[in-house]
């Protein structure tokens, strides 16, 4: 897929998402909230306006237990299991299999009152990077998701709004070896988990609307998501 029309932009944006993925909260700027917490979940948002529409800037971080960044990113990424978790979609289609590890994807989202219903089309790619900080620590995993244009699908021709996204979900596996030497089991795994986003509405919503929408959905979302890895994950051999 290296000479694919896409290839180049899926480089640039996933260098570039990761990089801001791994950048602490205390280095992103002034403005950052804390907006939502619950156990190790902490999400902030940085209120952002364009064109009169909030498009504000979303950083998630999370540790779940008994999973790995390589488990976490193949149940985000993989069409067959997206309706198990993702409660507000309501049609998805793949477009185009690019590669096996990048999709475009068309979906249409559960109609936020009082805007219009929505839709969004995008490539998304799964990719293992290597792990800088210790050599032999296990590797990162990462999933980005970037609006792109397709030319069957043009935007805002049917009833939905095409809204614009940028997601980088970003997974760090931790290894805790048991003292004695047994073999590694799920009790000794965790994932920390970064999940950032910036949505780009696409057309007229209320920012009050969003945002009421946004605080609920984005942590409603997160822990629905990590729950559903670990059911799908706790009978199955770990996937490093
Ligand atoms: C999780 C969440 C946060 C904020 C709003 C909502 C929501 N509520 N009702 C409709 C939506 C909605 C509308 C349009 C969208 F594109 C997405 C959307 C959200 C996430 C992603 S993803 O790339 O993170 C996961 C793949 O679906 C893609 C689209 C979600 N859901």
């Amino acid at each position: 897929a290296c000479q694919h029309r896409l290839w180049s932009e899926i480089e640039s944006v996933v260098k570039q998402q990761v990089a801001w993925a791994r950048t602490g909260i205390g280095e992103c700027g002034v403005g950052w909230q804390l907006f939502a917490e619950d156990g190790e979940m902490r999400m902030y948002r940085r209120e952002e306006e364009v064109d009169g529409m909030a498009v504000d800037p979303l950083k998630a971080v999370h540790t779940v237990p008994g999973i790995t960044g390589h488990e976490v990113c193949h149940y985000f990424f993989g069409p067959q299991y997206r309706y198990d978790w993702e409660t507000t979609l309501e049609q998805m289609t793949v477009l185009e299999t690019i590669s096996e590890d990048t999709l475009v994807f068309l979906q249409t989202h559960k109609r936020i009152w009082p805007a219009s219903q929505r839709d969004v089309l995008f490539w998304s790619h799964m990719r293992k990077l290597p792990n800088e900080s210790d050599r032999d620590g296990p590797d990162l995993w990462t999933v980005v998701n970037n609006s792109t244009h397709h030319p069957d699908y043009p935007p805002n021709v049917g009833k939905c709004v095409r809204i614009y996204l940028k997601v980088c979900l970003l997974c760090q596996t931790r290894v805790d070896p048991p003292k004695d030497g047994a073999p590694l089991t799920r009790d000794n795994i965790s994932c920390k988990i970064t999940y950032c986003s910036v949505v780009n509405p696409g057309g007229w919503a209320p920012a009050s609307v969003l945002r009421a929408v946004y605080k609920r959905e984005y942590p409603k979302f997160l822990k629905r998501f990590t729950a559903y890895v670990v059911n799908q994950t706790k009978n199955k051999p770990i996937m490093f």
